[in-house]
């Protein structure tokens, strides 16, 4: 049996806690009974010992599995990792999604999306990547007791998103914490109205918007300042023809959106000016999390 996960951007700027989307670089892994419980790694994490024998995954499998079986029994898992720990694309959401929908998948227990989602709630508070993780698409979601309230939609395939991977991590744990405690009026009015555009841009596909709508006064500038360099790499990729720039998540990825033929422009230019940063352009996932027996 193999699951796969998407990563996922999040925030897209001003939609703190509330937008994401799915970008086509996955997780997968593999689980098969077997006399011991074993794991490999391959990928993302691979140099990682603490993912062998503390891993989150695993751990959360277990609670599942062992609430919905009755069987004691050993797997064996292997995992292939794309996305990078703690970059800001959404691996812990990937891991969280990817482990509930695996201990259904190998009781054979079928689970409706919606479920899934609101399982994953209890390990991510914030809905905005758990929610394109499962679903794929663009996503816009809130909680509402205890339940993930949401609207998707479909990336077209005629964008392409461009990230800008550092080499240094940043716990969103912290990256939460570094920011302020009250906002003005006036910030967060900007935020309500340029997110409320961003979303009604992607509804309506009105790509030309994004730039505008993109823009962000409650997290963007607090986290970017410590690594300074993210708004060279933002000016960057607009300057070149990006639709839109932001901080992925809570960082380090900047993630960027194109049209399809400006991607590789984009990429070349990113990949030129920051050569100790990773650039990957991918296409955009409208699937979700997966299972395959
Ligand atoms: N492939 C993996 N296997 C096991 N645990 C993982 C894996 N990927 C991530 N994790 C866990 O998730 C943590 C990273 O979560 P964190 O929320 O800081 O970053 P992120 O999810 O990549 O970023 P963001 O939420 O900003 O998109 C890691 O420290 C690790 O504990
Ligand atoms: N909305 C979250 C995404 C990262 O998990 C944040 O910015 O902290």
């Amino acid at each position: 049996m193999r699951i796969c996960v998407p990563a996922t951007s999040a925030n897209l700027g001003p939609g703190f806690d509330t937008l994401g989307l799915a970008i086509s670089l996955h997780n997968q892994v593999s689980i098969k009974p077997s006399k011991f419980h074993s794991v490999s790694l391959k990928g993302e994490g691979a140099n990682n010992p603490v993912l062998k024998d503390n891993n989150m995954f695993i751990a959360i499998f277990n609670d599942f599995y062992q609430n919905l079986s009755n069987k004691k029994r050993h797997f064996r898992f292997e995992f292939a990792n794309d996305i990078p720990l703690s970059r800001g694309l959404g691996s812990s959401s990937a891991v969280i999604v990817s482990a509930i929908a695996s201990a259904y998948a190998i009781e054979g227990i079928e689970i409706d999306k919606d479920k899934l989602l609101n399982l994953a709630l209890a390990y991510e508070s914030h809905p905005d990547n758990i929610t394109p993780a499962v679903m794929g698409g663009f996503n816009v979601a809130t909680v509402q007791d205890n339940e993930v309230k949401y609207i998707r939609k479909n990336m077209p395939k005629t964008l392409k998103a461009v990230v800008v991977i550092p080499n240094r991590p940043i716990s969103t744990q912290l990256a939460r914490k570094a920011l302020p405690f009250k906002y003005s009026k006036e910030d967060a009015v900007f935020n309500i109205s340029h997110s409320s555009l961003l979303t009604a841009a992607f509804m309506s596909e009105d790509w030309d918007t994004l730039k505008l709508a993109s823009q962000d006064k409650i997290h963007q500038k607090y986290r970017m300042k410590q690594m300074p360099e993210l708004f060279d790499v933002q000016k960057t990729a607009l300057k070149c023809g990006a639709l839109m720039s932001t901080l992925s998540g809570s960082g380090s990825t900047l993630f960027t959106i194109c049209l399809n033929e400006d991607a590789q422009r984009v990429e070349k230019e990113l990949k030129n000016k920051f050569p100790h940063f990773k650039v990957l352009t991918r296409d955009f996932d409208n699937d979700g999390v997966t299972v395959e027996y």
